[in-house]
């Protein structure tokens, strides 16, 4: 069985492994779907037969008895392509259905392990992009692809009719260049309308998910107007394409199904001629007009899979340049070390973020052995946040390297690498589902009890214990229905969930009062003994977790000690004024 690898090897045109691979895994399928489309042909021509000899033989001999032989020999066709009909909707449903499912999981994976550091475009864009997968399958799972199936058959409908018609032929002939001539000339067009209107709708769905997403900011800071005015704007640049894009298409499906009319009506005209020269008879002349239209049915409806196919190649454009573009992690062999002690070294670290004129980081050092406790302070964009990027590995540094026991962060499983990070960043972003969701996150090795222990360290069980469904609270899009404090707190709780050997907290006590943030401060003291914790904060309470600070500032260390030492330190100038 190697011709599939053979056909990977050099597709043409050149499809991407993750359309190929599920298309060719679904060969099977598609060649029932061609065994019935060319049973359901074939009825299609005893079909014509049948109308000839009636005309032919019984009309003239009064032949009943034949005709009832003749009727009941239909009726058995008439079945057969009933059920036919059927099984090939419902295997090029099956295909698609499978091919679907593929090529979703695959994008999904590719969307969830995007470098942040690549990704182009507003998040609208890209959930824009991921509703082009629906263009995709409407493609795959449609009778559009039993349309190509039929396409090889007319090529044997015409020969039928040469035979039973002779020179009638050339009428139906005559009638195929114009139906691929139409769809052969809107294409241009339509290739750059579907473009066109396709990132026009993504803008559109730009504006939207902004808007959605932030709707009492919207209502409270009065963006409605400038939202406003930008929907508009997308929406009518949207429309108006996609208005020339079925104005388009229709002229090209338009001129097919006129020539269908035309080639049926010009085998009638012919074929009068012919019968007066005696070279038809009337049944082959009934015969051949129900062919003629039959042949250039399947070019009519290739014609709109023509329409179709532009608005497909642009959403697999779209989709294949995200699924060609690198994913995080190593090319090669990813590690995934027994043992995680948690010794952290940024080396010599450069990083600009992308688009950015300057540098954020600018040849950073800091090494923070296994079991240090750190805090890093420094003002309003120093950099605090993107060192903690860096060591999550969410940025790759331009310069210099990121270690994580002696190992550059890039060679490892990023996942991996995560899993054993309990992270908590500047916005404590929920998702829609049960608080106990929220914090398991249906990791591996988190049960009841250890979920339970983390909820107690963060504090969440004291306002989630006391509610009848506590844990099994649901909550909306981005954990809307609690407040901040609360919503922190189960961030918290799903960072320190599983007791990893490595912690980043970035500002975790940002929405809490006093009296939280001290009782939070208690408990956090014992559980962060002997693990590396970085902690990033404006608030000195939480200083008591750490044992040396660092301070920032443009993105270089420009202070480093044990923490009562850098504190004093910081204080003096202070003093002095
Ligand atoms: N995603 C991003 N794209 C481009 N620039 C960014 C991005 N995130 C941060 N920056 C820039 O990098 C600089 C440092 O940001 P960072 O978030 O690391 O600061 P910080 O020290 O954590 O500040 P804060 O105390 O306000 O949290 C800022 O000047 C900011 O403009």
């Amino acid at each position: 069985m190697t011709p599939p690898a053979d056909m990977i090897d050099h597709p043409r045109p050149r499809f991407a492994p993750w359309l190929l691979e599920p298309m060719l895994r679904n060969r099977r399928i598609y060649l029932k779907v061609a065994l019935a489309a060319a049973m359901i042909n074939l009825f299609g021509l005893i079909t014509s037969l049948f109308t000839m000899t009636v005309y032919d033989r019984v009309v003239p001999n009064n032949a009943y008895a034949s005709l009832v032989a003749l009727s009941i020999g239909l009726l058995i066709v008439v079945v057969f392509d009933f059920v036919l009909r059927i099984l090939r909707a419902y295997f090029v449903d099956l295909a698609g259905a499978d091919i679907d499912h593929d090529i979703g999981t695959r994008v999904f994976q590719r969307l969830v392990g995007i470098r942040l550091d690549l990704k182009r475009g507003s998040t609208g864009s890209l959930t824009g992009m991921m509703r082009e997968l629906e263009t995709l399958r409407d493609f795959f799972a449609s009778a559009t692809m039993t349309a190509m199936v039929d396409v090889p058959f007319v090529v044997v409908t015409l020969v039928f009719i040469a035979i039973i018609g002779g020179a009638v032929v050339w009428v139906p002939l005559a009638a195929i260049p114009v139906v691929i001539g139409a769809g052969w000339l809107t294409r241009p067009a339509l290739d750059r309308l579907s473009a066109k209107s396709l990132s026009e709708g993504q803008s559109k769905q730009s504006v939207l998910v902004e808007t959605v997403g932030a709707l009492e900011m919207v209502k409270t800071s009065g963006a409605a107007t400038l939202l406003g005015r930008r929907w508009s704007k997308a929406n009518r640049a949207h429309s108006d394409s996609a208005m020339r894009q079925r104005l388009v298409s229709t002229i090209a499906t338009t001129v097919a199904a006129s020539a269908n009319t035309l080639s049926y009506a010009g085998t009638v005209v012919a074929g009068v001629f012919l019968i007066a020269d005696h070279q038809l008879t009337t049944g082959a002349l009934v015969a051949c007009s129900i062919l003629s239209g039959r042949a250039v049915q399947p070019l009519a409806q290739v014609a709109t899979l023509l329409t179709r196919l532009s608005a497909t190649r642009t959403a697999y454009r779209q989709i294949n340049t995200m699924m060609d573009q690198p994913t995080e992690g190593p090319q090669n062999e990813a590690l995934k070390p027994a043992r995680f002690a948690g010794r952290i070294e940024l080396r010599g670290v450069e990083f600009r973020y992308p688009g950015a004129a300057e540098k954020t980081l600018d040849g950073l050092n800091l090494v923070i052995p296994a079991g240090q406790r750190i805090g890093l302070l420094g003002r309003v964009g120093s950099g605090k946040s993107t060192i903690a990027r860096m060591i999550l590995g969410l940025y790759p540094p331009q310069e210099g390297l990121v270690m994580i026991d002696g190992t550059d962060i890039r060679q490892f499983d990023p996942a991996y690498m995560r899993a054993r990070i309990g992270t908590a960043l500047q916005e404590s972003v929920l998702l829609s589902g049960s608080v106990r969701e929220n914090i398991v996150l249906d990791r591996p090795g988190i049960d009841d009890a250890e979920m339970l222990r983390a909820a107690e360290l963060s504090g969440t069980h004291q306002f989630m214990g006391q509610l009848a469904n506590g844990y099994d609270l649901i909550l909306a899009d981005r954990g809307e229905g609690l407040s901040g404090g609360q919503r922190q707190s189960i961030a918290l709780a799903r960072a320190l969930a599983g007791s990893p050997p490595v912690v980043v907290f970035d500002e975790p006590t940002s929405a809490m009062d006093q009296q939280t943030e001290a009782a939070l401060i208690d408990r956090l003291a014992a559980e962060l003994e002997g693990r590396t914790f970085v902690l990033i904060t404006h608030r000195p309470a939480l200083l008591r977790l750490v044992e040396r600070i660092v301070v920032i500032d443009a993105g270089r260390v420009v202070n480093d000690g044990p923490r009562d030492q850098v504190l004093q330190q910081l204080q003096r100038p202070r003093a002095v004024a």
